[in-house]
């Protein structure tokens, strides 16, 4: 049995084109309406920045507060969260060096990460912007893969920041000619145990998706994908992990002179890419056309917010931007019923009230106007 957890009131302050706002929520999905540039999107980047991370955006924090605003934003929620009902009040001040720092408080209380807030609450987000996720660069795809991973293992984040800050110490070394034997061996032992680790965590991700994917696919209405990571140990994705720390580490060793040159490493959890393909036309998902590949996003994104329900207990808050709009009256229709399905709350956007009538009284429609909300 999934739980709900639900946003109840949100109050928004100098947040991009918001002055003031405020709304309080009734539990229902919601459905911002606003012309383009309304500040629809930025809506649902305050709620994404609920969870660990730099939003749906990935902004920079001095990017976030209001044009002209005297100093931080803020972003204040009430949910009806895993852990029971929570306030969450986030947003940045100025630290003594003049830049902006990010602060969270959750009931009052400084948090020590921002991890905490996944104690609360899980949101995931499918945002146009994705839309070239199967045709892009890699490093997109990767990174798409780690917000799912992330999503129900949110030591996944830290791993992936220790393994990045040891690689550059080792570039570094290497870029200065210093060939310190045991200083390299010290800091490659790092990476081999965090890597291996991150890539374990990516392929467990891939495979409890692919278990999810495979039950549902009779009765989804979007197209199936498969799932598989390459680039970095393909040859031994069975092996146990300490195999795989020997390997990657004596790969490491063996490379140094070959990365030096390079300027960086090349081998690693930072080169592995994510191949989708989709399972029902049997083609990569890269070649499928954009409507297909929109709906694989789309089922992609539907079957993880499944996984993380059945994982945690709790429906995840999901932000699906634009997400009606190049799909037909029936496709919306199945959408929005699976969307409800979850027993979760979604926030949901368009330009047009009507491309929500399926939903009927499941939403509150909430208005938007140049950086003013009304319901
Ligand atoms: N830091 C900021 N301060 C003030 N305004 C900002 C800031 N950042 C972005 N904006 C403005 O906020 C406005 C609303 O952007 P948003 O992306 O939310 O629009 P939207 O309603 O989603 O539009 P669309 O339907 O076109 O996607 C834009 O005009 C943008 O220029």
């Amino acid at each position: 049995m999934t739980e709900k957890t639900q946003i109840t009131r949100l109050k928004l302050t100098d947040f991009r084109n918001y002055d003031q706002a405020g709304l309080s929520l009734s539990g229902r999905h919601v459905v911002l309406v606003g012309e383009n540039g309304a500040g629809k999107t930025n809506f649902m980047e305050a709620i994404s920045l609920l969870s660990p991370g730099r939003g749906l955006r990935r902004a920079v924090l001095s990017d976030v507060p209001r044009i002209g605003a005297p100093g931080g934003f803020a972003i204040f929620a009430a949910v009806d969260g895993m852990a029971g009902d929570v306030e969450i009040g986030t947003g940045t001040e100025t630290a003594d060096d003049g830049n902006p720092v990010r602060r969270l408080r959750i009931n009052g209380t400084t948090a020590r990460s921002v991890d905490e807030l996944t104690d609360h609450l899980r949101v995931l987000w499918l945002t146009p912007a994705m839309d070239g996720l199967f045709t892009g660069a890699s490093a997109d795809r990767r990174r798409f893969l780690d917000r799912l991973v992330l999503s129900l293992d949110p030591a996944h984040g830290r791993r992936a920041n220790d393994f990045e800050r040891a690689m550059r110490s080792r570039n570094k070394l290497l870029s200065e000619g210093r060939f310190d034997p045991t200083w390299l061996s010290g800091i490659e032992q790092q990476m081999a145990s965090l890597g291996i680790a991150m890539a374990a965590a990516r392929r467990e991700m891939i495979g409890l998706l692919a278990g999810l994917i495979e039950s549902d696919r009779q009765t989804s209405a979007f197209p199936s994908a498969s799932l598989a990571l390459t680039g970095f140990l393909d040859d031994h994705a069975d092996a146990p992990a300490f195999e795989l720390e020997e390997l990657y580490l004596s790969q490491l060793s063996q490379t140094r002179y070959r990365d030096a040159a390079a300027g960086r490493t090349l081998d690693g959890p930072h080169r592995a890419d994510l191949v989708v393909r989709h399972l029902e036309k049997d083609m990569e998902a890269g070649r499928c056309s954009t409507g297909e590949q929109k709906a694989l996003l789309i089922g992609l994104v539907l079957a993880h917010a499944r996984l993380v329900a059945t994982m945690t207990g709790f429906a995840p808050i999901l932000l699906l931007d634009e997400i009606a709009a190049h799909l037909d009256e029936n496709r919306r229709a199945a959408l929005f019923d699976r969307i409800d399905a979850l027993g979760g709350q979604a926030f949901m956007t368009g330009t047009d009230r009507g491309m929500f009538e399926a939903l009927g009284d499941r939403a509150q429609i909430v208005l938007v106007e140049d950086g003013h909300l009304a319901t």
